[in-house]
C-alpha cells in the first residue's frame, strides 16, 4: 500500500479524494512518505509538507501555493495534483516546508467559480461581513488564512512566497500575466521576476490598493511574496491542453525541490510590467459599462475613451493609451468589474 492511497482514503489522487470529500469535514490525518518527508492533511484540500529535519533548505523558504479559490479554472488545480502524485511516487523529493491548497472544493465539484459568493473577495478579514454569515465560502475563507497564518509562524525564519494560480474567463492577448498585490512601499524582487519568467509568466500588474484577494491578505499580513498568476483559459476538468502550463509545473517542481533557480533564457527574458490606474467598480443601477462582453484582457483603449459611466460619474481613459482586464459587468454592486492599467517598464533578466 503506497503512502498517497492510505491518506487519501483509496481513491487514485489528491484530486480525486478532495472531490469526493467535497461536502465532508475531514479530521487531520498524518503519513511519513519513505524519505522521511512528513504529510499533512490539513483538512480536505489542504495538504502541509515538512521535509526531514537535516535536510538542507537550499533557498531558505517556504512556499504556499493555491489552486481553485475559483472552482472552474481547473488548469491549475490539475498542475498541483500531477505535482503531489509524483511527490508520493518517490520520483523527487521536497526541499522546503510548502503548504498547498485546492481552495473551494464545492466550487470545483459544481464546476463553477463559486457555489454561493466569490471567494477571492473573502480575505483580508472580508469574510466576517454580516452579509456572509454562516456561508461555507466565508468560512473556507476564514480556515485557509488560519492554515497560512499557522505555516507562517512555523516557519518564520523562512521566507515566505505565495502563488495563488488562476486562470481568465476572457481570452487575452497577454497568455499569462501576473499581479502583485499593493503593500505600500514595497517593490517586486529580482527573484520573484526571474521565477515568473521561469514559469513563461511574461506579464506583471503591479496593483495600486489592497484588496480582499487571498493573495492581498498573505502580501500585507504575512509579509509574503504574493503573486495572483492566470495562466490561461478556464476549460473544465480534463479539458486543459496541459502542455501549456508546462512552465509553471516546471518552475514549481524546482522550487518544491529546493533547487537553485536556472539562468533565465530567450524568450522568457523580459517581464513587462504594467500599473493599475483604476478599478471599475459595479456602482449600483445606472452603472453602464461600455466595454464589450467579447473584449480579450489586455485590449488597449486610446486616450479619452469612456469605459464606464452611470447618471453621477464617468470614467474615461487618460493622456496615455490604457488596457483592459478582467472585464466582467455581471457582478454584485461594490464588486471589481475589471482594471484599467497602462504599460510602466520592462524588467530583464540576468
Ligand atoms: O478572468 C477573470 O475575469 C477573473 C480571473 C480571476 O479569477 N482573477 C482573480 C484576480 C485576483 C487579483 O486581482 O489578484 C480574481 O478575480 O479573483
Ligand atoms: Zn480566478
Amino acid at each position: 500500500m503506497t503512502a498517497s492511497n492510505h491518506l487519501f482514503d483509496f481513491h487514485p489522487d489528491w484530486l480525486a479524494h478532495t472531490l469526493a470529500s467535497a461536502s465532508s469535514d475531514l479530521p487531520e490525518t498524518k503519513r511519513q512518505l519513505p524519505d522521511g518527508t512528513q504529510v499533512s492533511r490539513k483538512a480536505n484540500g489542504v495538504l502541509w509538507l515538512t521535509p526531514p529535519a537535516g535536510r538542507k533548505n537550499v533557498n531558505n523558504e517556504a512556499l504556499i501555493v493555491s489552486a481553485g479559490v475559483h472552482g472552474n479554472e481547473t488548469a491549475p488545480i490539475e498542475v498541483l495534483n500531477g505535482l503531489v502524485s509524483e511527490l508520493f511516487a518517490g520520483e523527487w523529493q521536497l526541499g522546503c516546508p510548502v503548504l498547498l491548497i485546492l481552495g473551494n472544493p464545492p466550487a470545483m465539484v459544481a464546476g463553477q467559480r463559486f457555489v454561493d459568493v466569490n471567494m477571492n473577495r473573502l480575505f483580508n478579514g472580508a469574510h466576517g461581513q454580516a452579509k456572509y454569515k454562516g456561508l461555507p465560502e466565508a468560512r473556507r475563507a476564514q480556515f485557509l488564512e488560519e492554515m497560512c497564518r499557522q505555516f507562517a509562524m512555523a516557519h518564520h525564519g523562512l521566507a515566505l512566497s505565495h502563488y495563488d494560480l488562476h486562470t481568465a474567463i476572457r481570452p487575452s492577448k497577454r497568455e499569462r500575466f501576473a499581479l502583485y498585490p499593493f503593500v505600500p512601499g514595497r517593490s517586486v524582487p529580482a527573484v520573484q521576476c526571474e521565477f515568473l519568467l521561469e514559469a513563461e509568466v511574461e506579464t506583471l500588474l503591479l496593483q495600486h490598493q489592497e484588496s480582499t484577494v487571498f493573495s492581498s491578505f498573505t502580501s500585507s499580513l504575512l509579509k509574503a511574496e504574493s503573486f495572483t498568476v492566470e495562466l490561461g483559459k478556464v476549460e473544465p476538468f480534463g479539458r486543459n491542453d496541459l502542455r501549456r502550463f508546462r512552465g509553471i509545473e516546471r518552475a514549481l517542481r524546482r522550487r518544491f525541490c529546493g533547487k537553485p533557480a536556472p539562468q533565465a533564457r530567450p524568450p522568457f527574458d523580459r517581464l513587462t510590467v504594467f500599473e493599475v490606474v483604476h478599478e471599475v467598480l459595479n456602482t449600483g443601477p445606472s452603472f453602464r459599462f461600455h466595454v464589450p462582453d467579447e473584449v480579450a484582457n489586455f485590449t488597449q483603449y486610446p486616450p479619452g475613451t469612456v469605459i464606464w459611466e452611470d447618471d453621477e460619474t464617468s470614467y474615461r481613459v487618460g493622456t496615455a493609451p490604457e488596457a483592459v482586464v478582467f472585464p466582467n459587468p455581471h457582478v454584485p454592486v461594490g464588486q471589481r468589474v475589471g482594471l484599467m492599467i497602462r504599460a510602466k517598464n520592462e524588467f530583464r533578466a540576468g
